[in-house]
């Protein structure tokens, strides 16, 4: 288990770039199963979970080749369906949840999937009914095999199909998308979620043939097709990245320059750091940040304490709150940070409030943040860093903190954030990892 050390009490300064999109670029990887032409995808991150998808993908037996410094190209020509039976696929596909993405495709071009349960966080309950339930209406039969505690999925020819998914789930909702190119017959999805990611991947889709309508909004049409082509795709940058550089540079007082981060992608994610007083400017597609000694969070316009709450998209996405609840603790004033969709995310507040923060948190899924309005710093800790934003959320506490802290089981930050400390260590960081 590697760790960073990290001296706490230096400004950043200077210009930053965004990676690509992980929640993005898992799914795109999937959907090149969905041809056995070429497909080449541009601004892929160096991170943990992607190279472990890029590397299922080679042991599929899907030529995978490095065609720049973050190009790749992937050509499904020879798929080894074997090897999807094999204990050391299933027991890999355990350990990555975009894993789950690999079913809808390959059920719709092979008529056959096999998958264990997938990984991730350990952020709460994870279910997958409305991938399952959606790839069922399609018309495939899903059975649960107790000894290898895997489900197998078969189908002849999938079927298009109205459906209203339970909830708008963002793997779920690329699953079927996957799927349903390929079916006969029109599928319409209802509540689809429609994140940037899924629009990408949407749009990548029609680039390959796939005709697909609605993209953007939570009712998607699919008329499937025969068969799908190779095509390039560039992944957007990664907006919990943006994120998580906004708070960095709120916490520390930093200014900073966030290059091309895609403004008009980020949907709510700025207004949401507004509204906790901090200020930052649209800079062409650069966001800049200036050095702020005090930033007052807003109360409602009925004079209420402010509330951060996740939603589905256009909503704030859960995977910035950890992050939102970090640089709280030094706003001015106080908020309530309400995790609705997963319920052990808000458990490494015991953390922060080791290291001096005011927080109380009600409930699994609710924290009071009591701003210290930076006049007082949080103290250097001794942490381990339970899931990505967790991770993303301690480092940031202890780059604004006095004296020394050091993060185990950075293992969960790398799954997401490429050579973090490298980059912000380039801008005034003092990051080590041991
Ligand atoms: C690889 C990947 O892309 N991971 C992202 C994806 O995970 P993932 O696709 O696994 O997450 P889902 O969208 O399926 O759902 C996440 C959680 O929210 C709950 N839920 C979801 C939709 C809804 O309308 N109401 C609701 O309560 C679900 O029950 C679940 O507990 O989306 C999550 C929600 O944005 C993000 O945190 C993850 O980073
Ligand atoms: C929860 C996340 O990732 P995953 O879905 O891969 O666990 C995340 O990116 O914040």
């Amino acid at each position: 288990m590697a760790s960073f050390v990290i001296e706490g009490g230096h400004k950043l300064c200077g210009e930053i770039h965004p990676q690509g999109a992980k929640n993005e670029v898992l799914q795109i990887i999937c959907a090149t199963l969905l041809t056995a032409e070429e497909v080449i995808v541009n601004n892929i991150p160096d991170i943990l979970d992607v190279n472990n998808l890029i590397q299922l993908m080679r042991d599929m037996g899907v030529t995978v080749a490095k065609q720049g410094i973050d190009s790749y190209s992937f050509k499904a020509e020879n798929v080894d369906l074997a090897y999807l039976e094999s204990d050391e696929f299933l027991k890999k596909c355990s350990s990555l949840r975009g894993s789950v993405m690999l079913i809808g495709p390959m059920v719709a071009r092979f008529g056959k999937a096999m998958i264990s349960k997938p990984g991730g966080d350990k952020i709460g309950r994870r279910r997958l009914d409305t991938h399952f339930i959606g790839i069922q209406n399609l018309g495939a039969d899903f059975k649960y095999n107790d000894e290898r505690e895997i489900f197998e999925i078969a189908a002849d020819k999938l079927h298009g199909t109205y459906m209203l998914l339970d909830e708008a789930s963002v793997t779920g909702t690329a699953n079927i998308v996957m799927a349903a190119v390929l079916a006969k017959g029109t599928t319409t999805i209802y509540n689809a979620a429609c994140e940037p990611y899924l629009q990408q991947l949407c749009r990548m889709l029609n680039r390959m043939g796939a005709k697909i309508s609605g993209i953007a909004s939570n009712l998607l049409t699919i008329e499937g097709v025969d068969e799908l082509h190779g095509t390039q795709h560039t992944v957007l940058p990664d907006m919990i990245e943006v994120g998580s550089f906004i708070g960095m540079a709120a916490m520390t007082g930093s200014e900073i320059t966030i290059k091309r981060v895609s403004y008009e992608n980020l949907g709510i994610i700025p207004e949401s750091f507004r509204r906790l007083g901090i200020k930052l400017e649209q800079r062409g597609d650069d966001i800049y940040v200036p050095a702020q000694d005090s930033y007052q969070i807003e109360s409602f316009i009925d004079g209420s304490i402010m509330t951060i709450a996740d939603a589905p998209w256009p909503g704030l996405t859960p995977d910035l709150l950890s992050v939102l609840l970090v640089v709280a603790t030094q706003a001015k004033g106080s908020v309530l940070i309400h995790q609705k969709m997963f319920e052990s995310r808000l458990f490494f507040v015991d953390k922060l409030i080791d290291m001096g923060a005011q927080i109380i948190l009600c409930d699994p899924h609710r924290a009071v943040v009591i701003g210290h309005n930076h006049g007082f710093k949080l103290r250097g800790g001794n942490m381990i860093s339970p899931d990505i934003r967790a991770g993303i959320a301690l480092l940031i506490a202890a780059m604004s903190a006095e004296g020394s802290s050091r993060i185990h089981n950075i293992e969960q930050i790398d799954r997401g954030y490429q050579n973090i400390e490298g980059r912000l260590n380039a801008i005034g960081a003092r990051i080590t990892r041991i």
